[in-house]
């Protein structure tokens, strides 16, 4: 018998507000079980906002957010269980080991007490990390603080991992390491991720579909290459050349329009990407 598909996420009418900023402005959005979902978007788009609704971490706001079926308004604590989240702010200690940094994961996440050190050690092996697991955090490289989140995020073993920017300031090296421990999990476990990105080319390689997300709502969502195919036969409709290819660079350019400028301005927006970037660069 086929099991009926469950979504990992459904977001229907989700709002948030800051004061009088929209950050978030009535976001339907549905990430299926197994999938590498995307969401993109300008700075000041509204995706931290979202994730942050979803993770429960933000006063519930108005319209439903439902993780594998449970209501994050009534069932907070079973949503929580199901998910890991890597932050964009440092979420690692530097003055504790990556080991014991893992440990605390497991424990403020319930992971039981006589599976806790062999659960540390699987996380922080999925992340090549063993080596390393007993030098201070204070030592590793950016590529590797980002890997140790991602050990902490995975302790729980949670069923939708949510990442925000994980590759963010790190060498080409660095970041192809970090999607191939993401990939390695996802295939050996089935869990799902929700990640956002700024770099076109990572959510082209990796995400079976992207929402591009602007002014607090998803304004398109497909496959990558379904994405790039509609913008390729609209602009040939139109009278552009044949040839002109669109990346998803221009999807995001053609969605986010003429906006962006003015968007991408923000001090807060850029202050806390500098802020990002700096401690893992
Ligand atoms: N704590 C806050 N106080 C006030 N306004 C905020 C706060 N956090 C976010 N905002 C505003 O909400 C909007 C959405 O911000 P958000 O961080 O969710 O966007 P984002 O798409 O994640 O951007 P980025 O790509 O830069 O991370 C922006 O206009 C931002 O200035």
């Amino acid at each position: 018998m086929t099991r009926e598909p469950v979504e990992a996420l459904t977001c229907q009418g989700l709002t948030y507000a800051f004061g009088g900023t929209k950050a978030v402005d009535g976001l339907d959005l549905t990430v299926r079980e197994g999938e590498v979902f995307g969401l993109l978007g300008p700075n000041g788009a509204g995706k931290t906002t979202a994730i942050r609704c979803v993770t429960t971490l933000l006063p519930l706001p108005p319209g439903t957010v439902r993780v594998f079926g449970h209501d994050a308004a009534t069932e907070r604590m079973a949503v929580r269980r199901l998910l890991g989240y890597v932050p964009q702010q440092l979420s690692a200690d530097a003055a504790l080991t990556g080991r014991q940094n893992v440990a605390l994961f497991a424990r403020v996440f319930d992971v039981p007490r006589r599976e806790r050190a062999e659960r540390v050690r699987q996380a922080l092996a999925a992340v090549d990390l063993d080596d390393a697991a007993d030098r201070l955090a204070g030592t590793y490289s950016g590529g590797m603080v980002r890997r140790l989140e991602l050990a902490q995020a995975l302790v729980s073993a949670p069923r939708l991992l949510i990442l925000d920017e994980p590759t963010i300031g790190l060498d080409p090296i660095a970041r192809t390491s970090v999607w191939d421990r993401i990939n390695a999990v996802r295939a050996a476990t089935g869990m799902t991720v929700l990640v956002t990105t700024h770099y076109m080319d990572e959510a082209d390689q990796y995400c079976d579909r992207v929402g591009l997300m602007h002014r607090g709502r998803i304004r398109a969502l497909g496959t990558p290459a379904a994405l790039r195919r509609g913008l390729g036969e609209r602009r040939r409709a139109e009278g552009g050349t044949a040839a002109a290819a669109a990346t998803l660079e221009d999807v995001f350019r053609d969605v986010a329009g003429r906006g962006l400028d003015e968007l991408s301005g923000g001090f807060r927006d850029v202050r806390s990407t500098r802020r990002t970037a700096r401690r893992v660069g």
